[in-house]
């Protein structure tokens, strides 16, 4: 049985104020749902505040991205070493933003899985099609392509430590929601094909559904055999809204 994984996306949002807010907001409904991990991935000079806010709390944090170097003339970047150092449980790699902005392949994806996993953070790797894609049927090739690149260079038994998140990019930020049907779909067929390789590893491993999840539409997706939590951007940066996803959740 696997455990829903609740995890908030801030993206480039937040203050100093907000954030403590937000956190102190979450710590009741986090406490509440004792049987979901939640999570938030916050702008990496939040993380900090995070990290003092959240001490003594079940709410789990991390970043957005990380570097492949641990250090060195790397103007900009953030180590794994030291997101680790701040506390952080996770790191978001290959957020469709990132591959999109920022010109991250495969294989840069690839690499920053293996750092994360090296500084011993657990990798939450976002994979999904673009709106062209899904509309020419390639969804499972394109999933399968991103997964396939990570296996290759850091080996399928290291997707037992990681977090798989579904997100097709033509639902992120859009308020268009894959249906249930359509989500649940695409995540069977992304555990079908990980048992391909090694069926232990395809059984355990949390794979994520994100794209305009929200209070709404949460209980619904949620309750599918293979969503086995959320990636929640928008909806993530207030309480009421997230905590009504870690409600469903945890029911
Ligand atoms: O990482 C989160 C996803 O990009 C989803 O964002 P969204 O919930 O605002 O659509």
């Amino acid at each position: 049985m696997r455990q829903h994984l609740i995890m908030g996306n801030w993206k480039l949002n937040g203050t100093k104020a907000s954030v403590e807010a937000l956190v102190e907001g979450l710590k009741a409904p986090v406490a509440a749902a004792a049987n979901v991990e939640v999570a938030v991935c916050a702008p990496v000079i939040f993380l900090g505040q995070v990290e003092q806010l959240t001490a003594g709390s079940a709410l789990k944090y991390g970043s957005q991205d990380a570097d492949v170097h641990t250090s060195g003339a790397f103007t900009g970047e953030n180590s794994p070493v030291m997101l680790k150092e701040f506390g952080c449980k996770y790191a978001l790699v290959g957020h469709s933003e990132r591959r999109t902005l920022h010109a991250e392949t495969d294989a840069v994806v690839a690499a920053k899985f293996v750092a994360i996993q090296a500084a011993d953070l657990v990798p939450v790797l976002c994979i999904g099609e673009t709106l062209e894609q899904f509309e020419a049927n390639q969804t499972n090739a394109v999933v399968e392509a991103q997964l396939k690149a990570v296996i290759d260079v850091a080996g399928i038994e290291a997707l037992a430590k990681s977090v798989i998140a579904y997100e097709p990019v033509w639902a992120i930020g859009t308020g268009k929601t894959a249906t249930p049907e359509i989500a649940q779909a695409v995540h069977a067929h992304i555990r079908a094909y990980l048992a391909g390789f090694n069926a232990d590893v395809a059984a355990k491993v949390q794979v994520l559904y994100g794209g305009s999840m929200n209070a709404a539409n949460a209980a619904d997706l949620l309750a599918q055999a293979d969503i086995d939590g959320g990636l929640i951007g928008g909806a993530s940066l207030k309480v009421a809204d997230f905590t009504a996803i870690i409600e469903a959740a945890a029911k």
